[in-house]
């Protein structure tokens, strides 16, 4: 029967993983936050300066982070050989280097800056109180969110995976959307962590079987999207998406609820739903075509057409494009200007315009989620998964 034979082999794709993560040491997860700003060489020579005067040892993992932040930004991507298997000091170093991929030097210094100053902090922490302007939001894994000038800004914080999303992400992004809902923000910003937006679903995902089998699993993903799309139809405030790179499947369509995008040069915009056996999610089905016209949305969403952020923009998904060089610094010194209007003003004005489609928004989302959860089940889909899975297995 089809589904004993999905099963089996999703099954097979867990176990090529489990056998393949107990061969690799973990990739460091860095939660460190980037400031809008981004470190100058001056604050990244003083931050270098301050380690040497930390009162307290940080510990090994701390001093490995810091190290291959410190080559990464001096250095960039990790350029030596691996050192010998039991050369264990070198290679602890060499993975914690190499673990930071192609995150870019101006992302490293500033996460090197921002890492010893939360160390300076937490070691001067029994005197002091943190400044309002520099609070980081404890409790996320794969997130770091700050609040700063009435703004809260939510980074995807797997740079090692691309951002992709995992069950945990999910979870967390929803718990952020509420907090952010509440906060006395008046805007709210997405963004991502080192060179990618977000490469969308995490397709290890598919792998982590419950007791109840792939129906099971099918199920709570879809229980799960539905969830998860809802909380972005309901956000009562501006929300704001800074693409820095490129953007995949998920991370793509939901640009569609965001009431301001700003891309990067870099920025790429693909949906490959078809090609991984898929349907159209985020209620793209309703916004792309509303947004670019039936002829492009179908482009994109059936055929897989990856927009640069030029074409994005032309087609309406897209609000403005920087050039990557100034990207950082022209978007955040607009949404810093724009972070002081009124935010009452601002709120009832996005309810006005966006109040007369929740209802149907929300429909959209349970259509699209139920087509999905079949959709995970088919061999189409599974066999996409296993081949990408397979393909990045490095046994
Ligand atoms: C429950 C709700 C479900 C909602 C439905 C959502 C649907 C979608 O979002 S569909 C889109 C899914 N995403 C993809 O198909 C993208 C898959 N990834 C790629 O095609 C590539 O990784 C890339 C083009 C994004 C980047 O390529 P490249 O620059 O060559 O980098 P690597 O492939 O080496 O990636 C580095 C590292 O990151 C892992 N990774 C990247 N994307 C994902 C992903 N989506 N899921 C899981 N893992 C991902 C990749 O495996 C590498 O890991 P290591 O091998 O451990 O270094």
């Amino acid at each position: 029967m089809a589904v004993v034979g999905l099963s089996g082999r999703l099954a097979r794709c867990y176990c090529l993983r489990a056998v393949r993560s107990s061969l690799r040491v973990p990739a460091l997860q860095l939660h460190v936050s980037k400031t809008a700003m981004g470190a100058s060489q001056k604050d990244f020579e003083s931050a270098v300066n301050q380690v040497k005067l930390l009162k307290k040892d940080p510990g090994n993992e701390v001093k490995l982070k810091l190290y291959a932040l410190y080559k990464q930004a001096t250095e960039g991507p990790c350029n030596t050989p691996k050192p010998g298997l039991f050369d264990l000091i070198n290679k602890a170093k060499w993975d914690a280097w190499n673990a930071l991929g192609d995150l870019p030097k101006e992302t490293a210094r500033q996460n090197y800056v921002d890492l010893v100053s939360g160390l300076r902090s937490s070691s001067d922490s029994s005197s002091q109180v943190k400044p309002e302007a520099d609070k980081k939001q404890a409790g996320y894994e794969t997130l770091v969110i700050t609040s700063e000038d009435h703004i809260t800004k939510i980074m995807l914080n797997r740079p090692a995976k691309k951002n992709a999303l995992n069950t945990q992400m999910y979870q967390e992004i929803m718990l952020a959307l509420e907090a952010a809902s509440k906060d006395d923000s008046t805007i709210t910003v997405f963004t991502g962590s080192g060179d990618y937006y977000s490469s969308g679903n995490d397709l290890t995902n598919f792998t982590d079987i419950p007791p109840g089998g792939v129906e099971e699993k099918a199920k709570n993903g879809a229980i799960l999207l539905r969830d998860f799309v809802d909380c972005f139809i309901d956000f009562p405030k501006p929300l704001v998406a800074v693409v820095n790179g490129p953007a995949v499947g998920i991370s793509v369509t939901v640009l569609g609820l965001f009431d301001l995008v700003y891309a990067s040069d870099r920025a790429t915009f693909h949906t490959p739903f078809s090609h991984l056996g898929q349907t159209p999610e985020g209620c793209s089905s309703y916004t792309f075509p509303k947004i670019m016209g039936l002829a492009k949305a179908v482009e994109m969403l059936i055929f897989g057409k990856k927009l640069t952020a030029g074409e994005a923009y032309a087609q309406g998904l897209v609000t403005e494009v920087f050039p990557d060089s100034t990207f950082e610094k022209e978007v955040w010194t607009r949404l810093k200007a724009y972070s002081k209007l009124p935010r009452n003003a601002m709120r009832i004005s996005k309810q006005i315009i966006r109040n007369h489609e929740k209802e149907k928004l929300h429909a959209i989302n349970a259509e699209e989620s139920s087509i999905l959860q079949e959709r995970w089940l088919s061999d189409e889909c599974v066999n996409a998964v296993m081949n990408f899975l397979s393909q990045k297995a490095k046994l």
